[in-house]
């Protein structure tokens, strides 16, 4: 009962009930990208009840969308075109929300204009455009702006939780799950999740999975061994992409690890297996002072986490341990037993970090502190997605497509030299 009721009030909290915050006299003034069905939850509720950020103007391609859409969330200001955006000097920082395929034109185009980038994964369309925008002068230049891909679990205190349950050199197996009702929530064959033109594709918009994987071992796969797709019919789909993916990696220890993820699932499906992350751990032998000469004692550790996307919401991270004691030098077994615990970790306090959360902040609302942190040059919670790993995961990727029956995702013919 206890447990449904902080259910309802974090999530309450975070939709309305959080005070509105007064805003500070020198917050950043954010232009958003693009009139995006995510900006709202990703976005706009966690500005609502952050002092310092400002949701300022948005720009649509169609004017009258754009003040459609201003009305709707309170955004004080309209521009018509984003570069009419990007020309504002009031706008301190950029929010991309824009199909993947445009990301590294619009992302290079904000940072030129001066602006900060908080850019939606993924943050590119393969890993050539990631070379292009990571290594491009605008984002290596010294004092260059702050450019974060927007991989909003990774703030989250449940996830640095269950990082802290792993042994990463003896991880030998992971598997990470992420099953979307899509029907259920207007992904049509006419979404951009589905038009190759614009890096539509499962393995793109649920690239989450391969970042669990990778942040699991906290190194990036040697091989993608297997990628099995299903792709949206051709037509009304463009037959080029994936809405359903599952993929089998290697990796530099000699683990493995699953990625699953499916765009088009049926709602019980999706409860069944929403958003997963799991490690499974080799036995490793534990020192145990009261154990008799000759007798070692050898655990196996399987560390869960459910609902890594949206843990304020819910989430519980399970830490199965299996023990044995056994002769040394030999298998035979003394005795065994299992132990099993569940956690929760809704604030930064939670994960030992002395710092302002509350459990109501939603992933989104974590990210935004951190981007706010770098962006007035403020030490934070050590939480970030640096450059080199989002080339990585362009990369991770690449693989996986190339072992599938699809192409790469194209690269834009934006000429990124220009800038
Ligand atoms: N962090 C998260 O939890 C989530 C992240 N995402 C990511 O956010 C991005 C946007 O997703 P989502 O909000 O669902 O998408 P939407 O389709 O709702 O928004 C995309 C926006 O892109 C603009 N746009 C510009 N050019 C085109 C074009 N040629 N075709 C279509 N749209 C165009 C449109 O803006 P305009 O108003 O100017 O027409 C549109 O509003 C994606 O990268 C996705 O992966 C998505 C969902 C969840
Ligand atoms: O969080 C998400 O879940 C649904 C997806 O389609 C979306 O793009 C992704 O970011």
């Amino acid at each position: 009962m206890a447990g449904l009721l902080s259910f309802i009030h974090r999530n309450w909290q975070n939709a309305v009930g959080a005070p509105k915050a007064t805003k500070a006299k020198d917050a950043i003034k954010i232009g958003v990208l693009g009139a995006a069905n995510i900006a709202p939850m990703a976005l706009f509720t966690p500005a609502r009840y952050h002092p310092e950020v400002i949701i300022y103007a948005v720009a649509a391609r169609d004017r009258k969308k754009a003040e459609a859409y201003a009305k709707q969330h309170a955004i004080p200001h309209v521009f018509s075109t984003y570069e009419e955006l990007l020309a504002s000097p009031l706008i301190e920082a950029v929010y991309v929300p824009l199909p993947n395929g445009l990301h590294l034109e619009w992302a290079l185009k904000a940072l030129k204009a001066g602006k900060h980038v908080l850019l939606e994964k993924p943050s590119v369309s393969n890993a050539a455009e990631a070379a292009l925008l990571f290594n491009h002068p605008l984002v290596t230049a010294p004092n260059a702006p702050v450019l974060l891909e927007a991989f909003h679990y990774r703030f989250h205190p449940a996830w640095m939780a269950f990082v802290a349950q792993l042994d990463r050199p003896n991880v030998v197996h992971a598997r990470a799950s992420l099953t979307i009702p899509g029907k259920h929530m207007g992904f049509g064959p006419d979404d951009i999740r589905f038009n190759y033109a614009l890096a539509g594709g499962a393995l793109l918009d649920l690239t989450y999975t391969m970042s669990i994987v990778r942040g699991i071992y906290g190194a990036s796969p040697t091989a993608c061994t297997s990628c099995e797709v299903a792709t949206m019919p051709s037509p009304p789909g463009d037959g080029l992409c994936d809405y359903k993916y599952d993929a089998a990696w290697t990796f530099p220890n000699g683990g493995t690890a699953e990625t699953h993820g499916n765009l088009q699932a049926g709602l019980v499906e999706a409860l069944k297996d929403f958003a997963n992350a799991e490690a499974v751990h080799r036995p490793v032998v534990v020192p145990d002072a009261a154990l008799p000469e000759g007798q070692e004692k050898v655990r196996t550790r399987r560390v869960a986490l459910y609902n890594f996307i949206g843990p304020a919401m819910w989430h519980r991270i399970d830490v199965e341990d299996r023990f044995v004691v056994r002769k040394k030098g030999s298998e035979e077994l003394v005795r065994e037993w299992t132990v099993k615990e569940s956690k929760k970790a809704y604030t930064l306090r939670d994960v030992g970090i002395d710092r302002p959360s509350e459990p109501y902040w939603w992933t989104y609302k974590y990210m935004l502190d951190e981007f706010v942190n770098r962006v007035r040059g403020r030490e934070g919670t050590g939480a970030w997605i640096e450059h080199e790993d989002s080339v990585e995961q362009a990369k991770t990727i690449d693989m996986a497509y190339a072992v599938s029956r699809l192409p790469l995702r194209q690269t834009t013919k934006f000429d990124t030299a220009s800038l």
